[in-house]
């Protein structure tokens, strides 16, 4: 299955850490960690909310480096990004799990105890397995990347999830994986610029795909947004609700530059 694309290598790569992790921990551990949660905090009900109150849903980006950037933000502590993010006006967080981008297990609860915010789990979802252990780290959404997966696959991990009361984020950036994403449930239709398989960002996908969109389902506009123009320029495009990492992850103050992207998105 491998044509060597950066997001072969990491789905790979995370078959492997699964199998690994499912020898540490039995599938019945996570099970009794994950109903030992407390419920799900409503993650498309947050994004709502704040359309409403200031008419943009922010999933703010918690994220150390990537494969696309290398190293994003040195100085990273999760719990105090995620307190920046609150105070600025996100709807929501997103944290990386993924080793690809430095992230771990771990900076999920770290942001996720010190907010209130609904956090999804950003992560390559390959196996059920990981909705369960994404539940029991205490995770109140997760990404599914139509690309990575099959029909099938998509559907049962999608059912798992929403079981779980949690929401589901269904990853498109192209015509033929809107088609499969809207023979799905969720309503989280995330439309990504940047093309997982060349690394290529392009805000003229969200244009390209926003008008399907059926009115029913909501449109996540996701990366490589970097300036009040960008968001502008995206909000005409239809998109109310963003995920932005890397351009605020950059900055030394992230709340001051989550702030003016925000302010910069009203005028
Ligand atoms: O840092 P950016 O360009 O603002 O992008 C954020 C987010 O969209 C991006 O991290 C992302 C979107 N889909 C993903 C899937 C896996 C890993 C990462 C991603």
């Amino acid at each position: 299955m491998s044509t060597g694309t950066i997001l072969d290598r990491i789905c790979d790569d995370k078959r492997k850490e699964v199998a690994l992790h499912k020898s540490q921990r039995p599938i019945q551990e996570l099970l009794r960690r994950a109903q030992d949660q407390a419920p799900p905090r409503g993650f498309a009900a947050a994004l709502d909310k704040k359309v409403e109150e200031i008419g943009i849903g922010l999933i703010a980006e918690i994220k150390k480096a990537s494969p696309s950037a290398g190293l994003i933000r040195s100085t990273f502590e999760p719990a105090q990004l995620a307190r920046a993010y609150a105070r600025a006006g996100a709807a929501c967080l997103s944290v990386l799990t993924n080793k690809f981008f430095q992230g771990t297990d771990a900076h999920l609860g770290e942001a996720r105890s010190a907010v209130d915010l609904p956090v999804i789990r950003k992560d390559f979802v390959v196996d059920p397995y990981q909705i369960v252990e994404s539940r029991a780290l205490g995770a109140d959404c997760i990404l599914l990347i139509v690309s990575a997966l099959t029909d099938a696959e998509l559907s049962n991990m999608e059912d798992i999830a929403l079981g779980y009361g949690m929401d589901v984020l269904i990853e498109v950036h192209d015509e033929a994986e809107l088609e499969r994403a809207l023979k799905l449930k969720s309503k989280l239709i995330g439309v990504n610029n940047r093309d997982l398989k060349i690394m290529k960002t392009d805000l003229g996908t969200t244009e390209r795909l926003a008008p399907l969109i059926p009115a029913d389902r909501q449109l996540v506009c996701e990366s490589g947004i970097d300036s009040p123009a960008d968001i502008k320029r995206m909000i005409n495009a239809g998109a109310k609700r963003f995920l932005i990492g890397e351009s605020l992850m950059k900055r030394p103050d992230v709340e001051m530059a989550t702030k003016i992207l925000l302010a910069g998105a009203k005028v």
